[in-house]
């Protein structure tokens, strides 16, 4: 029996009059990797941005675990979603160690400023978050790197660093935006492991990605957006196999596409302000 953690309903987001996402029903049921691609400007991250908080969708909802989310950020994370951004967005002068541990201020008594004030409550709460912060570490495979900086990790170890830091608001599901851009093969290998492992420690992923090949070999099931509209939605062979993702990925008009694929016509000749949905 599949279990939905995540459920969106109808969710419609507009900005003035383009109308980015347009209806979206989309849901991630509990153990399962699911992709969501899309030409660019498409509405995925906008989409992201709805799932958790950063905008409050201008139709429609979205559930946790059978309860609608307040479209508040913290929140959200507190409720059990975490999630990385396309730009990286570490402290970059804190070490490997503390950039975790403020990833788990929404699981501590201490408040986010007292972490990263490092107050004497915070200090005291330490002790602790800081032994689940070294498992998170060494899950990742950075644990000997505990008090380097940031800033001073290779790219693809800050990126992992990002998703240690998420897993320790100890998310019931992740979302990942672009995991892999900028990585060379190798480093998208060992993330598609890291993911892997991830789903098997009980998380349900949700991962937004340019690399198709990524997203065929991880995902359980795949969703594309199209112009803000969820146009195929399916295991890997099937959407692959749908001339519409190739059409739509090639940018030719959707000739020969059902009734309920209509373009988003608003949306056709504004895809390039990309604003600050990142
Ligand atoms: N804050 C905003 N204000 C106005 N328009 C926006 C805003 N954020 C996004 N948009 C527009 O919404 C559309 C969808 O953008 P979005 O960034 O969600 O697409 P995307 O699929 O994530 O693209 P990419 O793959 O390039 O990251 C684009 O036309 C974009 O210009």
């Amino acid at each position: 029996m599949t279990t939905p953690v995540l459920e969106a309903r109808d969710v419609t987001m507009r900005f003035g009059g383009l109308t980015a996402v347009r209806s979206v029903d989309f849901t991630v049921n509990a153990g399962e990797i699911v992709g969501l691609i899309g030409p660019n400007g498409a509405g995925k991250t906008t989409f992201f941005n709805c799932l958790t908080g950063l905008y409050v969708p201008t139709e429609g909802t979205v559930s946790y675990q059978g309860t609608v989310l307040p479209p508040k950020p913290h929140l959200v994370t507190k409720a059990g979603i975490a999630r990385t951004f396309q730009n990286i967005r570490l402290f970059a002068n804190m070490t490997v160690l503390e950039n975790v541990l403020v990833g788990r201020h929404t699981r501590t008594k201490e408040g986010l400023w007292s972490a990263l004030l490092r107050g004497p409550g915070f200090k005291k709460a330490e002790k602790a978050s800081e032994e689940r912060a070294m498992e998170l570490l060494e899950f990742i495979g950075l644990a000997h790197k505990r008090d380097h900086l940031s800033r001073n990790l290779p790219y693809g170890e800050q990126r992992k660093l990002e998703i240690a830091r998420a897993l320790a608001s100890e998310p019931g599901l992740l979302l990942l935006d672009e995991p892999t851009a900028g990585m060379n093969p190798q480093e998208t290998r060992a993330t598609e492991e890291l993911v892997f492992a991830i789903r098997d420690k009980g998380i349900a992923v949700l991962v937004i990605e340019h690399d198709m090949r990524f997203i065929f070999n991880l995902c359980d099931r795949v969703a594309v957006l199209v112009q803000g509209e969820k146009l195929v939605e399916g295991t890997s062979d099937v959407v692959q196999a749908d001339e519409r993702v190739v059409a739509a990925y090639l940018g030719e008009p959707f000739e020969g596409t059902t009734e309920d694929t209509p373009p988003a016509t608003e949306a056709e000749s504004t895809t390039s302000t990309k604003g600050e949905a990142q």
